[in-house]
């Protein structure tokens, strides 16, 4: 209303610019809240991302969850067209204009036209902690009936260590109630820093177009109560509907590659940062996990359009997959830009061959390294700090 305030945040980033502010009724409002609620876990400490097309409503299902946390929106395809968010949160929007403003010439490692242009809101963001998700995904049950809060198990597995360098059998075990089983070495039950909480989906599973093709009615009903670390040295397909991450731990490598519009794959934005992240916390000694938090996946996206995004990549993998199983690298990177861009020399050397694509690829590798560097202000701590923040 008029003259009301409005918690919107203006970001001091390196480049001052205009933000996309919606029409100022479409902006948060916070409601009087004559009850305050518990300040929930990492408050400011967390930025929540979303890709986005279309309006937000999918929020008044989370807002429980999510009204007290930063989100930061970025709104894909027509940067003309408005995203109405529902009162009462607190957001930054970037749309493409905003996006090319903020990084001029190195806005083109930015993809246009697929999810995978989140990745930006990863690289604006000044919080410890990221978590993203889709607008078609909502909060799921657990067997119990209850509203599953997915922010808040993702936090308490990004907050508890990690063990990817012997395998727990009974799952996490610094969960309430589970511990390591007997043979568990004791000199590595202090486990390693989490970097990457992977959640699942009820309802409509993550499945390649192929998959959908063919079981166009199997939805997932089973909920795993389990969270488990990924062993040291084995990859896994990321996907980007329900992930949180450490951003000061890895954040730089959670690029989403260049995919959609003028690219010849789709679909395999978050495959891409999932296998580099991967390659780079197995080098760091940092751990990812996945399994709980669920969340409902509502809506398949059409399969044979997914097939034209994906096709190239189905064959592709299949050499994609061997470079990172294979990929060493040196004792020199010590800090997450210097593995990535290690990372970026070795694609350019090894799938250049698979693809002209790989080139570009690898080429917007270091341009999202060299974006991330300046916006973040991190390129002299690039060749000091060590990962967990402590300088050499
Ligand atoms: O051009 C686009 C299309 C969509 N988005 C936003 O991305 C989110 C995912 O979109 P959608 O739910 O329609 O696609 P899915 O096939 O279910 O997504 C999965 O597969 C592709 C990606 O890997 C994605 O991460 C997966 O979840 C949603 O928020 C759309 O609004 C977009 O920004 N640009
Ligand atoms: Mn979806």
């Amino acid at each position: 209303m008029i003259g009301e305030t409005h918690r919107f945040t203006l970001r001091a980033l390196k480049t001052q610019h205009s933000l996309h502010l919606p029409p100022f009724s479409s902006l948060s409002s916070p409601m009087a809240d004559p009850s305050p609620k518990p300040v929930p876990l990492l408050k400011d400490q967390l930025d929540i991302v979303i890709p986005t097309i279309r309006n937000l409503d999918f929020l008044e299902m989370w807002r429980p969850f999510f009204e007290q946390y930063h989100l930061i929106i970025v709104q894909d395809g027509d940067p003309n067209k408005v995203i109405s968010v529902p009162q009462g949160f607190d957001y930054e929007l970037y749309n493409r204009n905003d996006i090319n403003r903020i990084l001029g010439p190195k806005a083109n490692c930015i993809s246009f036209k697929d999810s995978a242009c989140r990745c930006f809101g990863y690289m604006v963001s000044k919080k410890k902690y990221i978590y993203t998700i889709d607008d078609d995904c909502f909060v799921a049950k657990d067997p119990s009936g209850k509203d599953i809060n997915a922010l808040e198990q993702h936090i308490k597995n990004l907050l508890s260590p990690a063990t990817p360098f012997f395998f727990n059998t009974l799952y996490d075990p610094y969960r309430e109630g589970a511990d390591f089983v007997r043979g568990y070495p004791f000199s590595l039950r202090e486990g390693a820093p989490t970097a990457v909480s992977h959640g699942l989906w009820l309802n409509i599973p993550d499945y390649d177009a192929p998959t959908q093709l063919v079981k166009p009615r199997e939805r997932n009903t089973r909920y795993v109560d389990a969270v488990l670390t990924i062993p040291k040295g084995t990859l896994f397909p990321m996907c980007g509907m329900n992930l949180a991450f450490d951003r000061e731990l890895i954040g730089p490598a959670m690029y989403f590659g260049l995919m959609g519009d003028g690219q010849p794959i789709g679909r395999y934005d978050d495959m891409w940062a999932g296998w580099c992240v991967k390659v780079i916390c197995d080098h760091l000694g940092l751990g990812v996990k996945t399994g709980l938090p669920y969340i409902w996946h509502s809506k398949a996206s059409n399969p044979f359009v997914n097939l034209k995004k994906e096709y190239k990549g189905i064959f592709w993998q299949e050499e994609i997959i061997p470079f990172f199983q294979s990929a060493t690298l040196s004792k020199e990177c010590t800090s997450v830009q210097k593995c990535y861009i290690e990372l970026s020399k070795q694609v350019k050397e090894k799938l250049g061959a698979v693809d002209p694509y790989f080139n570009k690829l690898a080429d917007a590798m270091v341009t999202w390294i060299e974006a991330w560097d300046e916006l973040n202000n991190t390129s002299e701590e690039t060749s000091s700090k060590q990962p967990n923040g402590a300088a050499k």
